[in-house]
């Protein structure tokens, strides 16, 4: 990695990384990165390590000496300072972050994305320390143009519906829709951290993801997770597609996302640890515009996708409806549309994502295919011999 430069042409040095959530779906593609590609050390701190055992053993990895797993939860583990102040960089990815818990375990959700942050971002301003802090897309909640009357030809106008970092508002449904929950806390943490670089010069930079899936997102329930768990749109699909059983379209699939391969949106977190003069002080939609899709459609792709990588033919009834009340329960709400402006990141990382949404899905069900169809069909298999 020697000789490697930043985008100003400054050469790159080795840093120390704490990497909170580091063990979840998108550290451990972080993780993979950093030990695959750069030089840096990673302070892996989470609960599990599951899925990145094959980053930590055997001892005779490559990069062994580079990664060192805590397993802690920030909740109530006063190691976490004593890693914050080892670090360079801090990065926070700790969050429960699945729709089906906002409604229905909002406590758990206010104290996981706000209350438990809280420590990690005084121990960053207090020690001078650099804070990457993972928010969310759902920060903006609802388009302007859901309000409009359906037939307004406003709803076209990308004024009405393009979410923009630094002028879309951020609209949230009433409080008993408990949906908000999560992106309320988000919203709240944001602020407390641009409030801290504003009075106490925090140098912080904050994310927001739009929709990154790929390989290793969330569980398959009964697999490798509980057996009633409800993971997010990508897990949920290709339980149903492993399990050949119809894909579940809540309230009719309508709502409308922007789908983008991990690996393209590892890059620019990539961009942001080696470039910190262009990323502080920044909040960054990190999306792919050109990926957009309604769930019904989703859906219909992941169906074509995985009869092409598994070669077994679609069932006869690839979808049906469902309520958001049957499906996630009282207090549900959702997003209808979110496409991210990506003039930010552009003008100050120069960055954009390549794969499209068949690509990203067809590299997506071929791991999950091969990863779990064997263990599907042989727990299917014992619950019928029961
Ligand atoms: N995947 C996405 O597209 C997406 C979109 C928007 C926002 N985000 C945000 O990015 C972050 C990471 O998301 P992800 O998809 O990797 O989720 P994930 O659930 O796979 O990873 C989160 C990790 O944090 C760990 N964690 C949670 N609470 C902890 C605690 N108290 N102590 C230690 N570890 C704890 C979990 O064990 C898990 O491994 C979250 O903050 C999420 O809100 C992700
Ligand atoms: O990924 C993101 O950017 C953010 O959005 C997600 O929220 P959402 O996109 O609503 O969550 P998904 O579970 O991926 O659902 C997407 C859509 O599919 C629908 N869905 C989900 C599952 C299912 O089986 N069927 C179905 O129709 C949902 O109702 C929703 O409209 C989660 O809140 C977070 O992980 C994250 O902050």
């Amino acid at each position: 990695m020697a000789g490697k430069v930043d985008l100003d042409g400054n050469a790159i040095k080795p840093i120390t990384i704490c990497m909170i959530g580091a063990g979840g779906f998108i550290g451990s593609h972080l993780c993979e990165k950093l030990m695959h590609e750069t030089s840096h050390k990673v302070l892996a701190v989470d609960v599990y390590s599951d899925k990145i055992k094959h980053l930590l053993e055997p001892a005779t990895l490559d990069w062994a000496d580079r990664i060192q797993f805590h397993r802690i939860n920030i909740k109530n583990d006063s190691r976490l300072e004593g890693l914050i102040k080892m670090a360079d960089l801090t990065i926070n990815l700790a969050a429960i972050c699945t729709p089906a818990d906002y409604n229905t375990r909002p406590l758990d959700t206010i104290y996981s994305n706000f209350i438990d942050a809280l420590p990690v971002v005084k121990y960053c301003s207090e020690n001078g320390k650099r804070l990457i802090h993972f928010s969310t897309c759902e920060v903006y909640g609802k388009t302007i143009g859901a309000f409009l009357p359906k037939d307004s030809p406003l709803r076209k106008d990308p004024a009405y519906y393009v979410l923009k970092e630094d002028t879309s508002p951020c609209i949230f449904g009433s409080i008993e829709k408990q949906r908000w929950s999560y992106a309320c806390a988000k919203q709240l943490i944001e602020r407390l951290i641009y409030a801290e670089g504003a009075e106490n010069g925090l140098e912080f930079t904050i994310v927001r993801p739009f929709n990154w899936i790929g390989p290793r997102m969330d569980f398959i329930p009964g697999i490798d997770g509980p057996s009633e768990g409800v993971p997010r749109v990508l897990a949920c699909f290709s339980n149903n597609l492993l399990r050949r059983e119809p894909l579940k379209l809540v309230d009719g699939g309508e709502s409308q996302r922007t789908f983008i391969y991990i690996k393209d949106a590892i890059e620019a977190v990539l961009l942001m640890i080696e470039n910190p003069a262009r990323a502080n002080g920044h909040i960054f939609n990190v999306g792919n515009p050109n990926n957009e899709v309604t769930v019904r459609q989703l859906a219909e792709m992941m169906t074509q996708v995985y009869s092409k990588v598994s070669g077994e033919s679609s069932i006869e009834t690839p979808t049906i409806d469902v309520s958001s009340k049957e499906f996630y329960g009282e207090g549900y709400d959702d997003s209808d549309k979110r496409i991210p402006d990506m003039t930010i990141i552009n003008k100050q990382l120069g960055w954009n994502p390549k794969t499209s949404l068949w690509d990203l899905l067809e590299s997506t069900l071929t791991y999950q295919h091969r990863t779990y169809a064997e263990a599907i069909k042989q727990a299917m298999s014992k619950t019928t011999a029961n």
